[in-house]
């Protein structure tokens, strides 16, 4: 049974470089205990910041990043050179700056690639490449991720998985195709919430009182259907990253002591 955890900051950018600095050290300490890493990556403003904090931060190179292996929770399904695309921007942020092996790059397909317009086959192309590097101890067609990096939603969505959206529902596939989504742009592709708890740890990371409700129901037990972040757990950790105002609404059992 994993362990729920909630750390809250002062502001989102103190948010931004402590996770950074969590990352670090949590990704040396696994490449030291079994040789290489996993990482799912987000989308979205604290997502991207922690990344360029990452990228900044003077112990970036204690990680062996061509012994890392990238993956991406969830992708709009626009062209590659698109600003929304969340591999652009992970890039631009970090990847690009440092020497991650290529073939361990597992990006989701863009909109002008090898399936055209066809979200459901580079939703059912990201299927085969989870299923391509899992290993027989992950028991299954998805790797178990070591850690997976996720934003939320003020109405409580999390990677592309929205409240009451065909892929909340989903048992059975591990990725899916997304339409109309509410959050612009309207079609990717995302990790089912079955995927998802494949991981080891899922950090949960949001800053701004506008998520303050999505936080304090999915951590007062909310169902995934309504509030599909509840959903995202990790089978060793659910670590929770929040600055004071997301974690505005959590009763005071998750607050730091005051000072
Ligand atoms: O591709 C996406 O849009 C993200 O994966 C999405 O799930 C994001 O993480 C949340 O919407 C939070 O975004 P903000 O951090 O910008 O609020």
């Amino acid at each position: 049974m994993s362990g729920t955890e909630v750390v809250v900051y002062a502001n989102g950018e103190l948010l931004a470089a402590a996770a950074a600095a969590r990352l670090v050290t949590r990704l040396v300490d696994l490449q030291t205990a079994k040789g290489s890493a996993s990482l799912v990556l987000t989308g979205g403003g604290t997502g991207i910041a922690v990344l360029e904090q990452l990228r900044r931060s003077p112990a970036r190179d204690a990680v062996d990043w061509s012994r890392l292996d990238l993956y991406w929770g969830d992708e709009r399904f626009v062209p590659a050179d698109d600003d929304e695309r969340n591999e652009k921007q992970a890039r631009e942020a970090l990847l690009d700056h440092v020497p991650v092996d290529p073939k361990r790059v597992h990006a989701m397909a863009a909109s002008d690639g090898e399936f055209g317009d066809d979200v459901d086959a580079a939703a059912a192309a990201y299927a085969r490449v989870l299923a391509d590097n899992a290993r027989p101890e992950d028991h299954g067609d998805v790797p178990s991720f070591d850690i997976c990096l996720l934003g939320l939603g003020g109405e409580g969505h999390t990677a592309s998985v929205f409240p009451e959206s065909p892929a909340v529902y989903e048992t059975e596939r591990s990725v899916v195709a997304v339409r109309n989504c509410p959050k612009p742009p309207p079609t990717r592709v995302s990790l089912t919430l079955p995927a998802i708890r494949q991981s080891h740890d899922v950090w949960l990371m949001t800053t701004g009182e506008a998520k303050a409700d999505a936080v304090a129901l999915a951590l007062s037990g909310a169902g995934e259907v309504q509030v599909p972040v509840a959903g995202a757990r990790g089978r060793r950790r659910t670590l929770w990253l929040l600055d004071r105002t997301a974690a505005g609404k959590l009763s005071k059992v998750y607050l730091p002591p005051t000072a």
